[in-house]
């Protein structure tokens, strides 16, 4: 694995004290942590629900433009800044406006758990809502991951034409979804940001961590037609100007997928986290 982003900056924890799961159980809501117990199973008995084989042995970084104005940083967050990462979304994910299962007022749930940060935003009112339906307002995109992003943005500048195929932007919303072995996210647009960062194309940068998913992509909402590349454990999809508003999803996760070097380090669950950072 390349260190190239290691060794501009590496992330860091001193901020990040242990938030005690008591304060969501507190309200009402089952805490959800990234870390499990020292003892509890960390494999998963699912079959999956994919189509493509995951590749889990490619050591070295690359890139691969998937579309105009999206591209793939192939394994290209280091094992280090995974565990911080993770750290971070386990402290703040059992914290007040922790993790959640979104689901819409029918009663439907989406196949995952999910935190945000900086903004509140739930299936059926967007972004409108400032709390949370536990009471909480989401805490800020962690200022540890602010340039960690932007680095991630230039790194992607570095292997296009023009640097405007993917505009600079600066994220203060994230979604942090972590999906199980059955964990799935439909096909949709990400289109409820201001028109300021709709139009202008600013930008989706999306880090995945843990167990392997299927993602699927295009410019079309038949199924078909879509693009699929498996999204792993280090990889990076930014997604801006002419794919800002592509049409993507998760078809699924391979479970049991997980880097070993990653679970020698954190005893994450059984899953597959990811992390989509935008400009509101
Ligand atoms: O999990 C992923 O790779 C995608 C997540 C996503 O598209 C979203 O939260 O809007
Ligand atoms: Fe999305």
């Amino acid at each position: 694995m390349q260190d190239v982003f290691q060794r501009r900056h590496s992330i860091g924890l001193r901020q990040y004290h242990h938030t005690p799961a008591a304060a969501a159980a507190a309200a009402g809501v089952q805490a959800f942590g990234l870390i499990l117990p020292p003892g509890a199973p960390n494999t998963s008995s699912a079959t999956p629900n994919t189509s493509t084989k995951p590749v889990t042995d490619l050591p070295v970084s690359h890139h691969r433009i998937l579309n105009p104005g999206m591209i793939l940083l192939k394994n290209h967050i280091t094992i280090r800044d995974q565990v911080d990462i993770v750290k971070i979304c386990h402290t703040l994910g059992v914290g007040p406006g922790g993790f959640q299962q979104p689901g819409y007022s029918s009663g439907s749930k989406l196949q995952l758990q999910r935190m945000c940060f900086g903004r509140n935003w739930d299936p059926e009112t967007k972004y409108r809502e400032r709390y949370r339906n536990d009471g909480s307002i989401p805490p800020p995109v962690p200022p540890l991951f602010i340039p960690l992003v932007q680095s991630l943005i230039q790194d992607a500048q570095a292997h296009l034409t023009s640097a405007n195929e993917i505009p600079l932007m600066r994220p203060d919303v994230c979604l942090v979804n972590f999906y199980t072995a059955t964990g799935r996210l439909g096909l949709h647009q990400d289109r409820d940001e201001r028109p300021y960062s709709i139009r202008g194309g600013l930008p989706v940068v999306s880090i995945s961590i843990g167990d392997a998913g299927e993602f699927l992509y295009g410019h079309t909402r038949d199924e078909d037609k879509l693009q699929k590349v498996v999204l792993e454990s280090g990889d990076v999809v930014i997604f801006g100007g002419k794919s800002r508003l592509i049409f993507h999803g998760v078809r699924g996760i391979f479970p049991n997928t997980t880097p070993l070097p990653l679970l020698e380090k954190i005893k994450l669950r059984p899953g597959r986290l990811n992390l989509t950072f935008r400009q509101f």
